[in-house]
């Protein structure tokens, strides 16, 4: 049986020209969730609200069944995040800022430190500050990993990151979920990880979430359907995604409804073909999503 890790209640944060919320949101234990949506949807916001960076103006966040504002440091310590956080100890060097990280985990692990450096190629004797984007990626994910975490929140760690760390990423992350009792939440617009990584995904969309579901859903139930004609019934569908023409086709998220309810109204159909990740996560999103895979 699974259970809560982490619980957000009605939380919601105001801006001036942006609200985030009111988010009720869970993880499970042994669960990777992926968080997809356009830019500026809320994503960072949402992450900055679970690590208690900032505050929301209402609502919860609950870690370990425990309020995060009451326990914080001792939370905290099996948590895991990456979510430009370093930025203020660009004055030291990856040495340095390890050796400074290292002291607030007690899980701390140099060896697997040694292995991540070796492995993501980081000159340890840099300033942080004097790294490239996709160097200081690299080492926030590097960070985040070390100490062992039950819970890795990550704010899209591979964006500009090179093609083949990119791969080595994944590959840990995969090596992380298979432990079976961690969790993660992964910020990300890559297909790729989301179909490789994540078990669930969450859609964000102006503030709040449109959308959350097993990822298998889509392989099972999404799809497009040629049909002779479309009636007005058919076009209210409530599974109808979109009709389009030449040639008619509708693209539903419940094929196998859909096809009963169009023998019903005894409309033809011609072809009907699975919708791949990719096509359903655009249909979702906005066709937004920067497409990387296959
Ligand atoms: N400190 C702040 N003050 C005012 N508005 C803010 C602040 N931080 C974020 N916002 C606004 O909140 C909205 C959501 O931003 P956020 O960074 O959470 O989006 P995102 O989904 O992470 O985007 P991206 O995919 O580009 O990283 C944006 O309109 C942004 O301008």
């Amino acid at each position: 049986m699974t259970s809560s890790l982490l619980t957000t209640t009605a939380l919601t944060k105001k801006y001036k020209k942006f609200t985030l919320g009111p988010i009720d949101f869970k993880v499970e234990t042994g669960t990777a969730i992926a968080i997809v949506g356009a830019n500026g949807s809320g994503k960072s916001t949402f992450f900055r609200l679970l690590m208690n960076l900032i505050q929301p103006n209402s609502g919860s966040v609950h870690v370990f069944n425990h309020i995060f504002g009451e326990n914080e440091a001792e939370i905290k310590k099996q948590i895991g995040y990456a979510g430009e956080l370093l930025e203020p100890f660009g004055h030291l060097t990856i040495r340095e800022l390890a050796s400074f990280v290292s002291f607030w985990y007690p899980n701390w692990d140099p060896k697997y430190f040694r292995y991540l450096i070796k492995r993501y190629q980081i000159d340890e004797s840099k300033k942080y500050a004097k790294c490239s984007k996709g160097m200081k990626k690299k080492v926030e994910f590097i960070l985040s990993l070390t100490h062992h975490p039950n819970l890795l929140i990550l704010d899209e760690p591979s964006a500009g990151v090179d093609i083949i760390s990119q791969k080595k990423m994944k590959e840990d992350l995969i090596q992380f979920m298979e432990s079976g009792n961690r969790s993660l939440i992964l910020a990300t617009h890559s297909i790729d990880e989301v179909k490789s990584i994540c078990d669930w995904i969450t859609v964000f969309h102006e503030g709040e979430i449109i959308q959350a579901f097993d990822k298998d859903e889509i392989f099972e139930k999404w799809g497009r359907i040629w049909v002779s004609q479309v009636t007005d019934k058919i076009r209210e569908h409530p599974n109808v995604i979109e009709v389009s023409s030449t040639p008619l086709q509708i693209v539903t998220n419940d094929l196998r409804k859909l096809e009963n309810d169009l023998k019903n109204e005894h409309i033809q159909i011609t072809h009907v073909q699975k919708l791949t990740l990719e096509e359903g996560l655009e249909y979702l999103i906005g066709k937004e999503l920067t497409a990387k895979a296959d």
